[in-house]
């Protein structure tokens, strides 16, 4: 099936093929390349998640375990002044050994100031109408409230404020202690992670309020997600499932980033990290693109020396034809020249040179077989006369045409063979043949000759005719020589002109043994 296929073409696939799997190979290398870069981006993001989410979970602990200490104290040791003056200690210890608490506030059932950790009992601060402050006098729960981002009315700083409610000895509403986080010291933490130049993280409430962003966004920090793709993605989730990543549209400018989200694990708040695919997989597309030119210039090349070496192979194979049509028509035109060196020209029979070749080959076969071996010598009578009064060249059509008719009507087995002999002579050789045999096959032809009737003026019969002598052989290894065979059949032949010509005469008896 295969040989159907020159070289040529298989040289031709070879090089497309090799071409192919090198663009091929290129393109499966920088699709991993692209899968291993985005599971890279998962990983990042899921570890910043982790870390920012472990920060934000101990700094407020932190916090609201002070929390928790001031409100035991104050419920039980009351607010009279001397108790008043611990707790303030206490809390402006807390702040000096909590590098992310601002302050620490305890404010009565009407918001106003009834101690802090600044030393300072400034009245005119009244916080009544805070978040927090609301939260709580509407709140009977006695666990830590984690407000809305809010710019201090006391520092002018961004903080988040996380709380607790005060109650009387009642169980009414007693008033709040606030423990006001540092936005700054997130910040810090949050500027330590390299999410590139579109890369953003953010810790966000379980209620949707965005309490902080960085890159820090004044406008949008204390506002609500809740409409954002972002915040409907991490609320339809719950448990395990909120630590999660997904691509997602960002609320911030719209891109696409993958958003990787964390929960924290004691407060109602989660962290999310935003990576940017684009600026990700930027390095990954210059490389990519980079190494593409470089594999198709490759290719290219390939398939221009390819293309060449195809053309020389071609090449080759049309020279090596050409060669074998030069060295068969060399060998046909030797066959010819062959032919020819062993034909007549005149009437295409075998010449003298083939007949004695032929004649010595079958005498040796008939005495090894102990073969009888015929022999006719034919000859055109008056043909001295033809030639006189026809002219020569008439004289060889006349041979042609005899020639013609005894080639058509001699024997055609193997070892047969018609020769001119000489001059206007045939000789008929006649393998494995008697005399009997030979005799018909002579007087079949001597018969045609006449019916061709061939006008001839200068003989009596009006027409070309022809005589012919018959001589058969058996011969005998160092008795019999091959010239014996012709001299009898010539006097056979000389025996028929004598006896009046247009005949067929028999060797007078076969050529002696011995
Ligand atoms: N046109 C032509 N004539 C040839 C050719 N070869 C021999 N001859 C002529 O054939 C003639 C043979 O004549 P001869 O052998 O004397 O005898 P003949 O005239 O045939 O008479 P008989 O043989 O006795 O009947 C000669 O005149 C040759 O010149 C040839 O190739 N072409």
């Amino acid at each position: 099936m295969f040989k159907r296929f020159t070289i040529t073409f298989w040289a031709t696939v070879f090089v497309g093929v090799v071409c192919l799997s090198l663009v091929g190979v290129d393109v499966w290398r920088s699709l991993t390349m692209r899968d291993e870069l985005l599971q890279e981006m998962e990983r990042l993001g899921a570890n910043v998640t982790r870390a920012m989410s472990q920060q934000a979970d101990d700094t407020i602990k932190a916090a609201d375990i002070a929390l928790a200490d001031i409100v035991e104290r104050i419920e039980t040791e009351g607010q009279g002044a001397p108790a008043l003056r611990r707790v303030e200690r206490q809390m402006v210890a807390q702040v000096i050994n909590l590098p992310q608490l601002i302050g620490l506030y305890v404010y009565d059932e009407d918001g106003r100031w009834i101690v802090n950790s600044r030393g300072v009992q400034n009245q005119a601060y009244n916080n009544a109408d805070r978040e927090y402050f609301i939260y709580h006098r509407t709140h009977s729960g006695r666990g830590p409230h984690v407000g809305i981002p809010v710019v201090s009315r006391s520092t002018g700083k961004w903080i988040i404020p996380v709380s607790r409610r005060l109650d009387k000895p009642d169980g009414s509403f007693g008033g709040v202690v606030l423990a006001t986080l540092d936005v700054d010291y997130f910040r810090r933490f949050y500027q330590s992670f390299d999410v590139g130049a579109r890369g953003a993280v953010a810790l966000i409430s379980n209620g949707g309020v965005l309490m902080l962003r960085q890159p820090f966004d004044n406008g949008r920090v204390g506002g609500s997600m809740v409409d954002s793709e972002l915040f409907r993605h991490y609320s339809q989730l719950s448990g395990a499932a909120r630590t999660t990543s997904a691509f997602l549209h960002s609320f911030h400018d719209g891109q696409m980033r993958l958003m990787c989200f964390r929960p924290l694990e004691h407060y109602p708040l989660f962290v999310t990290a935003a990576l940017s695919r684009d600026e990700m997989l930027e390095r990954w597309r210059r490389d990519t693109f980079t190494r593409s030119i470089g594999v198709l210039v490759l290719a290219a090349l390939l398939g221009f020396f390819g293309k060449r070496l195809v053309d020389q192979i071609k090449l080759r194979g049309e020279v090596e034809a050409e060669l074998r049509t030069a060295r068969d028509a060399l060998e046909s035109a030797n066959r010819t020249l062959e032919r020819q060196a062993m034909s007549d020209g005149l009437t295409g029979l075998a010449n003298r040179r083939q007949f004695d070749v032929t004649l010595g080959n079958e005498f040796s076969r008939a005495i090894r077989h102990e073969d009888t071996l015929a022999f006719i010598m034919i000859d055109v009578d008056y043909f001295k006369q033809y030639n006189d009064r026809y002219g020569h060249s008439a004289g060889d059509e006349v041979l042609r045409a005899v020639s013609k008719l005894i080639r058509a009507l001699t024997p055609k087995r193997p070892g047969d063979l018609t020769a001119r002999y000489g001059g206007e002579e045939i000789g008929i050789l006649l393998p494995n043949t008697d005399l009997a045999g030979a005799q018909a096959v002579a007087e079949r032809i001597r018969q045609a000759v006449e019916q061709l009737q061939l006008p001839h003026q200068g003989s009596g019969f009006g027409v070309v005719t022809l005589s012919a002598g018959v001589a058969t052989i058996t011969p005998q290894r160092g008795v019999h020589l091959q010239g014996m065979l012709v001299e009898a059949a010539d006097q056979a032949l000389y025996a028929a002109k004598s006896a009046g010509r247009n005949r067929v005469s028999l060797a007078t008896e076969a050529v002696p043994a011995g």
